[in-house]
């Protein structure tokens, strides 16, 4: 079949169609207007303990580049926040655009960055990422902005990974990586109950977006529009 993505005949506008989820109560992304933010004295601080070795390989599945992780066992995990219990990482991935003006999925104050890092954890107390995908307290993604700026030598490992899976359904090999380099200096968030952000759009995310962006820098964000297939993202 067609399939979902982002051209004019499969893009979001359509996404209803196929996944009618999609006018929900709880759909994401939103605009994040910080002012209207309510503070909330009862959310703990952040916690991510992450194993390098849990990294498996890098993948690129036609709508974003994912890196996922080993999850069978509590070795690279998310505590705290407005989440209660255990959430494992099973994947993290990118969402970036055609040009520097667009590509994240949140936007803040109705500014769009030019890329956003997803880190998806799923609920222990379902038995797996599939299960709890369908379950309104699944899912934890962490949200990171990412802004043109200085260069990030963090990011060269996956940026330098894009080279050998430049087409859709290529994966490569990638190995002991710890997401938590990637994250800025500041774990502040703001967070909402949401959803996935592509098909199928279910309603199972705590979202929990920093308010800190991380920098990329123009050569290394502009090879990156070029290593991807353009067709990934308008
Ligand atoms: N972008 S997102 O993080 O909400 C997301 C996932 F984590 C997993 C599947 C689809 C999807 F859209
Ligand atoms: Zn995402």
């Amino acid at each position: 079949s067609h399939g979902w993505g982002y051209g004019a005949n499969n893009g979001p506008e359509k996404w209803g169609e196929d996944f009618p989820v999609a006018n929900g109560p709880r759909q994401s992304p939103i605009n994040i207007v910080p002012k209207e933010a309510q503070y909330d004295s009862t959310l703990k601080s952040l916690k991510l303990k992450y194993d390098p070795s849990n990294a498996k390989g890098i993948l690129n599945n036609g709508h974003s580049f994912q890196v996922d992780y080993e999850d069978d066992a509590n070795s690279s995990i998310l505590t705290g926040g407005p989440i209660s219990g255990t959430y494992r990482l099973k994947q993290f991935h990118f969402h970036w655009g055609a040009s520097n003006d667009r590509g994240s999925e949140h936007t803040v104050n109705g500014i769009k960055f030019p890329c956003e890092l997803h880190l998806v954890h799923w609920n222990t107390k379902y038995p797996s990422f599939g299960e709890a995908a369908s379950q309104p307290d699944g899912l934890a993604v962490v949200g990171v902005f990412l802004k043109i700026g200085a260069a990030n030598p963090r990011l060269q490992k996956v940026l330098d990974a894009f080279d050998s899976i430049k087409t859709k359904g290529k994966q490569t090999v990638f190995a002991n990586f710890d997401p938590k380099t990637l994250l800025p200096g500041s774990l502040d968030f703001w967070t909402y109950d949401g959803s996935l952000t592509t098909p199928p759009l279910l309603e199972s995310v705590s979202w929990i977006v920093l308010k800190e962006p991380i920098s990329v820098s123009p050569v290394q964000f502009g090879l990156w529009g070029q290593k991807a297939d353009q067709s990934l993202k308008t």
